[in-house]
């Protein structure tokens, strides 16, 4: 039987180190703040340093330890030069997010080379790198929590699907490598896959409210994702209390994916 104190510490983050790619905006800046709030403290990664600083302010404001580390994720050595930034402020994470992303969406017969570099460099190629630089550490301390953000889209083809699919197809088999590597370890290794959720990734989507509308009907739930949503799993995914969960897709989407 599982007591009452020993439940809520279940759930608690207090004394864990959390890195959020994507941190600043949308679902990252949400699952940022469940974590903070949860106890742990946290260092968001992204592009673009107004956006950053209101995250941290936002949190620091609320009692929260967070910091902020302004970084391109596109570039290999970005990548490189953004986790040892973080790793500097409170120490090598226990916890890894990786909800940075971008989706141009050009259809297959129109993708041209660069735009497949430039998604496989943010969608795939980040998350492989900071997987690679903190994992083992994660395994060698005997806790680890690795998270990425997928798509509807890694799991069927949709209007533009293009490269942005392909990627987050690939993501949601890294997270099973990962997994396989490292959870004889005590480093669990999950993604969480949202429906939509209206985010500057899909501004031009959401400014059509027939479309937005059309997509709110296709979920179970009766409406589109906020990025609020994302924040019980994530500190579920993120806490002890997930310990016997690793290389699985968690689909916060309403329902989307069953309807
Ligand atoms: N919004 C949705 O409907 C939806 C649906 C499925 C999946 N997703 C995924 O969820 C994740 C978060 O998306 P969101 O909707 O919150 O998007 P968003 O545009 O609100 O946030 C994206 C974040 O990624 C960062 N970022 C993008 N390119 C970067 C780069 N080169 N270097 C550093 N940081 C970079 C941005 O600074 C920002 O913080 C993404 O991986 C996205 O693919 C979103």
């Amino acid at each position: 039987m599982i007591a009452q104190p020993y439940l809520s510490q279940l759930f608690s983050l207090d004394g864990r180190v959390a890195l959020v790619t994507g941190g600043s905006s949308g679902i990252g800046r949400a699952i940022a703040g469940a974590l903070a709030r949860a106890g742990a403290r946290v260092v968001v990664v992204a592009r673009g340093e107004a956006a950053l600083a209101d995250t941290v302010d936002e949190l620091t404001n609320d009692g929260c330890r967070a910091a902020w580390v302004s970084a391109d994720l596109g570039t290999r050595d970005g990548v490189r030069t953004a986790a040892e930034k973080a790793a500097d402020v409170y120490g090598e994470p226990d916890i890894l997010v990786n909800s940075a992303g971008i989706n141009l969406r050009p259809p297959l017969g129109e993708l041209t080379d660069d735009v497949w570099d430039a998604t496989m460099a943010v969608n795939l190629d980040a998350p492989f790198l900071l997987g690679q630089r903190f994992g083992p550490g994660m395994a060698e301390r005997g806790y680890g929590r690795i998270m990425h953000i997928t798509s509807q889209q890694a799991h069927r083809a949709f209007v533009r699907s293009g490269a942005y699919g392909v990627s987050k197809g690939a993501l949601e088999s890294l997270a099973r490598s990962q997994a396989e590597a490292w959870s004889p370890y005590g480093v669990t290794c999950n993604t969480l896959v949202p429906g939509f959720v209206r985010t500057p990734l899909n501004e031009r989507l959401s400014s059509d409210p027939a479309t937005v509308e059309a997509l709110a009907a296709r979920t179970l739930v009766g409406r589109n994702g906020l990025p609020e949503d994302f924040a019980g799993a994530a500190v579920f995914l993120a806490s002890r209390a997930s310990a016997y969960v690793t290389g699985q897709a968690v689909f916060v989407d309403g329902g989307f994916s069953v309807h």
